[in-house]
């Protein structure tokens, strides 16, 4: 049997989301812009070297086939594919079983109730992209899927093309944390998610710790046979591994030697130059930590008065899963939250806290990068979390300080740059930012050289 066209071996990457979200414009056109979250971030860079067709959800679906055709010529040019799915059925499998019920589950939250509608739509929508995948895909491909949206895909996609006698190797990439068997226990159809993955060639993940958990689980739960790194299940052996996610550093240093993003840098300095700048860049999602966050420094004001006017917040969060509602009512916690603080703290001439509750252009994210004395990334687990990396690779001038939380994939690799917490603990988090702001020089450009090398080494 031939291999792919040509006799080359053809790569398919698949996520849930395409990188692209495509909305209708005023004037009626289609319009595609860059997705938000790491996923994206980790993925783009890809197209620097390899070439591949990346499947997913394009975030609409136009009811006459005409415009259906015209949203999949938009995406073209990106080697994009569309997968179109119903409103309601994407509805009930984004919000209603990945991000209502999986999510919390993969990220050790408790009280997760599950229901059948929202499953059924999760088992629908992976046998919809294994329908799609297992037709375009030839003899001897690599399908690449990705992510907690599609855990059943790698068994519905070899199930399709083993019908069609086509043969491909199927990696699954989780980008999520994996939790122990005791936890994941908690989501009544584990044992179906874990076949999903388990029909893979390959599963990878952030962590060795996320991994060992994998295969304790799939032990505990499916009595699969761990063999090191690999897993015995049905006569098939699938292999597990660590990839370290990366960012691109090069992207971030062109970006600061752009002129308008010297002039914003220079700006921002000059406003901010009697003060210290805290920075925070999250998805507004409860695994981030911003809560925590915010009562953290709260405690770091309460504890050290003398810098009170000395110092502020500046917390991006990023608007997502707007329809889940544990996100909104999360929202508008985080607003009472900021009002409270900056009521307790502002002065006439300061405030502790400045909340900024959208998405920001790249440049404005870079030159914040760039100026900030301190990152503080609190979150409560978080599969990687590519923000520490992006604040890394914008302070090779300052040196600033990386106050990470000890529950982000990322402290497995950065522990001895950064400084490390433990988020539910307030005067953890207001001692750790005390020592990044007044952290000496030489200290700082030590722990920074080994963060730099860290990113540097593993880039995407
Ligand atoms: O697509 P959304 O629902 O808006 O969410 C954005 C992404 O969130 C999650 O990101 C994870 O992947 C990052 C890259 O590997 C990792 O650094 C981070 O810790 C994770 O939370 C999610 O897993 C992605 O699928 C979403 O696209
Ligand atoms: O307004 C913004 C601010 C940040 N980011 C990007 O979102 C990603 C967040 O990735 P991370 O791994 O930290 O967390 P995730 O959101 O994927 O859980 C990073 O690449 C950020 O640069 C973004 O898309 N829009």
């Amino acid at each position: 049997m031939p291999v792919g066209e040509g006799n080359k071996r053809n790569l398919i990457v698949v996520s849930n989301r395409l990188p692209l979200s495509v909305k209708r414009a005023e004037d009626g056109s289609y319009q595609s812009s860059l997705s938000s979250g790491g996923l994206v971030t980790s993925l783009s860079g890809l197209t620097k070297t390899t070439s591949f067709r990346w499947f997913g959800w394009p975030g609409l679906n136009p009811k006459e086939p005409a415009e259906k055709e015209e949203v999949r010529r938009s995406l073209e040019a990106h080697d994009a594919i569309p997968i179109f799915l119903d409103e309601d059925l994407a509805h009930d499998h984004y919000n209603g079983f990945s991000n209502s019920i999986l999510w919390p589950i993969l990220h050790y939250q408790s009280g997760v109730t599950f229901s059948d509608g929202p499953w059924a739509a999760y088992r629908r929508v992976n046998e919809i992209f294994a329908d799609e995948i297992a037709e375009a895909a030839q003899y001897g491909d690599l399908i690449w899927v990705h992510d907690y949206h599609l855990m059943l895909l790698p068994q519905l996609l070899r199930e399709r093309l083993a019908k069609k006698g086509k043969a491909a190797a199927i990696g699954f990439s989780l980008h999520t944390p994996f939790p122990a068997p005791e936890a994941f226990r908690a989501l009544p159809v584990c044992k179906e998610i874990l076949e999903g993955m388990l029909s893979s060639t390959l599963v990878g993940f952030h962590t060795d710790n996320y991994r060992i958990n994998f295969i304790a689980s799939s032990q505990q739960i499916l009595g699969a046979q761990p063999q090191d790194s690999t897993v015995l299940y049905k006569d098939r052996l699938v292999k597990t591994d660590k990839f370290v996610v990366g960012i691109d550093p090069q992207k971030f240093e062109d970006t600061l030697k752009k002129t308008e993003v010297q002039e914003r840098i220079k700006e921002l300095s000059e406003r901010y130059k009697d003060v210290k700048v805290i920075l925070g860049v999250d998805r507004l999602d409860y695994i981030k930590g911003l809560v925590q966050k915010l009562h953290g420094f709260e405690q770091f004001l309460s504890d050290n008065p003398d810098w009170v006017g000395k110092v502020v917040l500046i917390q991006v969060a990023v608007p997502s899963r707007e329809d889940v509602k544990e996100y909104q009512e999360l929202e508008t916690e985080i607003s009472c939250t900021v009002g409270k603080i900056n009521g307790k703290f502002s002065k006439p001439e300061s405030t502790p806290i400045i909340y900024l509750h959208r998405s920001i252009p790249f440049t404005e994210l870079t030159a914040l990068y760039s100026i900030a004395d301190v990152c503080l990334l609190t979150s409560t687990r978080d599969g990687m979390n590519l923000v520490a990396f992006e604040y890394v690779a914008c302070q090779a001038a300052k040196h600033g300080v990386l106050v990470l939380s000890q529950f982000t994939g990322a402290a497995s690799f950065m522990g001895q740059g950064s400084v490390n917490f433990h988020p539910a603990n307030f005067k953890e988090i207001s001692a750790a930012v005390r020592k990044g702001l007044t952290m000496s020089e030489q200290e700082r450009k030590e722990r920074y050289e080994k963060l730099r090398d860290f990113i540097n080494t593993n880039t995407r």
